[in-house]
């Protein structure tokens, strides 16, 4: 095989934000004119970005898998070329470090592009894509009911994940990012604030919703975890320390003005191993997306880096 062509699979989720087919395309013809053979496989249900993935992984048909939608979209392809790395799935090379990721922004909060910089042009996307550089990240991994997802920017469990299991598809294409603070506001006068048993690298907390972050950003652009970086092992995990809608709304405030560390009751911990327990079981999110399962659950990062072209 001729290893100076870019040999591209771009998973599309059509479900994503307010369905971009135009900025698909042109990112295509942007591909193309740079000398790539480009196939586009569309998603047909959720859960399927990652099925594609990880078929398109082990035996080195494609140099780049590309990511066409929302977080959701990224972390079900990470998923899949995670677990095409793994020794137990067939044909897997364990030398072979598997196609490099691409992402192209097509979702709604699009929360990692933005944390790495990526371009949301298509032209200037396709470019970079085929400029050949890349970088390391290394996502996490959420263990909840027997079933292991990853994901790229963070995990949560309490009042936002709440709000994005509640959270229709169709309301976030109509009404885009708006969609979880008008879900929010609904759900601020029906969450009851459970505490959840929190544990740090064995050290033992009680908090009133956590987030394990990868970047910096959530929600968008806006500053949760200064410190925090998907190129590093390990997690910003922050910790709500009062329950109520009053203390989520000096959050959301905080969120919006970028000062995360003048929030009351918000506290920052570094972990690489976090571990949560509820009394009734809450859901968990991951990327902005439904985990599938809830609390009781276990976070680390994955077994494997991936490569990101940026
Ligand atoms: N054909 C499909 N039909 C229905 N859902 C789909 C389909 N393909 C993918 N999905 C699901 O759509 C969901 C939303 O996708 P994604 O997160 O990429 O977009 P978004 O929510 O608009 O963006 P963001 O997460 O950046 O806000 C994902 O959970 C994914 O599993």
């Amino acid at each position: 095989m001729n290893e100076r062509i870019a040999r591209i699979l771009v998973v599309y989720n059509p479900m994503a934000g307010r369905r971009r087919i135009t900025r698909l395309r042109r990112f295509v013809q942007g591909l193309r004119a740079g000398g790539a053979e480009v196939t586009v496989a569309a998603t047909g249900h959720a859960g399927h970005g990652r099925i594609l993935s990880r078929d398109a992984g082990p035996d080195g048909a494609f140099t780049h898998v590309v990511a066409a939608g929302g977080d959701g979209t990224i972390s079900e392809v990470a998923d899949g070329l995670l677990e095409a790395m793994r020794p137990s799935f067939p044909p897997a090379s364990l030398s072979m470090p598997g196609p490099v990721m691409g992402v192209l922004p097509l979702g709604t909060a699009n929360v990692l592009a933005h944390e790495l910089g990526v371009a949301f042009a298509p032209g200037d996307n396709a470019r970079a894509l085929l400029s050949g550089r890349w970088r390391t990240i290394w996502p996490g991994r959420i263990e909840a009911g027997g079933q292991a997802r990853i994901f790229v920017q963070m995990a949560s469990a309490g009042f936002d994940a709440q709000v994005v299991n509640h959270l229709s598809l169709r309301a976030k294409r109509v009404l885009g990012r708006g969609a979880y603070a008008v879900q929010a506001i609904r759900e601020a006068g029906r969450y009851d604030f459970p505490p959840l048993q929190v544990v740090l690298d064995g050290q033992a907390h009680t908090a009133f919703g956590i987030v394990c972050s990868k970047g910096r950003f959530y929600g968008g652009r806006h500053v949760l975890a200064p410190e925090a970086t998907p190129l590093a092992r390990g997690f910003s995990v922050t910790l709500l320390d009062e329950p109520g809608a009053g203390p989520i709304a000096r959050v959301a405030l905080g969120l919006l003005c970028d000062r995360p560390d003048r929030v009351r009751g918000l506290r920052r911990v570094r972990a690489s191993h976090i571990a949560l327990t509820a009394p009734d079981g809450l859901a968990l999110q991951h990327d902005g997306d439904p985990s599938g399962g809830s609390v009781p659950c276990i976070i680390t990062d994955a077994a494997h880096p991936l490569r990101i072209a940026v």
